[in-house]
């Protein structure tokens, strides 16, 4: 059920390969000192975050993992993706949902090779020639950042907002802008064509975590427009005003309905019997590739 931006008691689920998703949050456990991680994420999950890291650089292998145990079992009760930073084999032992890459870290074929097809791999960015070579790798998204100074990840020079404007003209999969994301800029960052925001201090750090994600995560879906009024979406290369809400309608307004398709939508191939629930957001890039004739 990629594509629906339901959250808190709507079912969401997720599992296996990347869902749509508006706000991802991660760990920083140094931003809430004196409670659990796994109550600190809860509301975050409470507040909307569709996607969780786990990311910790300096736990024991074993507090590690436990931590990666009991993340697992909360998000599995939110129905949301659990990532983990750096630790390949981490997330394969907790069967986690998929992992994070640094340009330092693992290769992303490899990668691949060791999680196989259907887990996620995010791959950091900072440059364009990074991101295109992802994308051509087969990242399942790409993280853009830092977009402002950190305090996360002091002393790194931020990729600025020009960076995630360039990666929103050019990049197809799904791409989410990281680094010193608060309430108080987070519009200049959804200006600059981002579709997915992801905060750790802003959020972990915040007396009202729930609240904080749920600012965070409304002005992100609101961003992205009502499914009901006309939005502007890219259909095969051109851009057309729909009013189609979902990959079906926009199938029928193209009368291709009972035809053989395939549908990639923002780089994802969207199974045929998601195409009901699937919505359409203003800004999505949508193929529909239909075949002719017979042999
Ligand atoms: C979603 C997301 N984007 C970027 C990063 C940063 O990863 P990396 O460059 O490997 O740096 P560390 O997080 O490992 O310090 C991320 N973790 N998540
Ligand atoms: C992990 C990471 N990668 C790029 S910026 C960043 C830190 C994001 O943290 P914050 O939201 O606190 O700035
Ligand atoms: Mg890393």
């Amino acid at each position: 059920m990629r594509g629906l931006f339901d959250f808190e008691g709507e079912g969401r689920r997720a599992m296996g390969k990347l869902n749509d998703f508006s706000l991802y949050v991660i760990t920083g456990e140094n931003y809430h000192p004196g409670r659990a991680i796994s109550e600190v994420m809860e509301e975050a999950l409470q507040g909307g975050a569709d996607i969780v890291q786990l990311r910790d650089k300096t736990s024991s292998p074993q507090e590690l993992l436990r931590k990666a145990q009991e993340l697992k079992a909360l998000t599995r009760r939110y129905g949301v993706p659990l990532i983990i930073n750096d630790h390949i084999e981490l997330a394969i032992e907790v069967e986690a949902d998929g992992v994070h890459l640094g340009q330092e870290d693992l290769s992303l074929q490899e990668a691949r090779r060791l999680l196989g097809s259907s887990r996620i791999i995010g791959i950091s960015t900072h440059a364009i020639e990074e991101a295109r070579a992802a994308e051509l790798g087969g990242a399942d998204y790409i993280g853009v950042g830092p977009v402002y100074p950190t305090g996360t990840k002091p002393g790194v020079k931020p990729v600025t907002l020009d960076y995630v404007r360039q990666v929103a003209a050019e990049i197809t999969i799904p791409f989410v802008a990281i680094g010193g994301i608060t309430p108080g800029n987070v519009d200049d960052v959804l200006e600059a064509g981002a579709k997915r925001i992801c905060a750790v201090s802003a959020i972990v750090g915040s007396s009202d975590v729930k609240g904080t994600a749920r600012l965070l995560s409304e002005r992100v879906r609101s961003s992205r427009g009502s499914v009901y009024a006309p939005k502007e979406i890219v259909v095969n290369g051109r851009p057309e005003t729909v009013t189609a809400r979902t990959v079906d309608q926009l199938i029928a307004r193209y009368g291709l309905q009972g035809r053989k398709l395939v549908v990639e939508l923002d780089g994802y191939i969207v199974p045929q019997d998601e195409w009901a629930a699937t919505q359409l957001f203003s800004g999505v890039k949508i193929e529909l590739v239909h075949f002719v004739g017979g042999g």
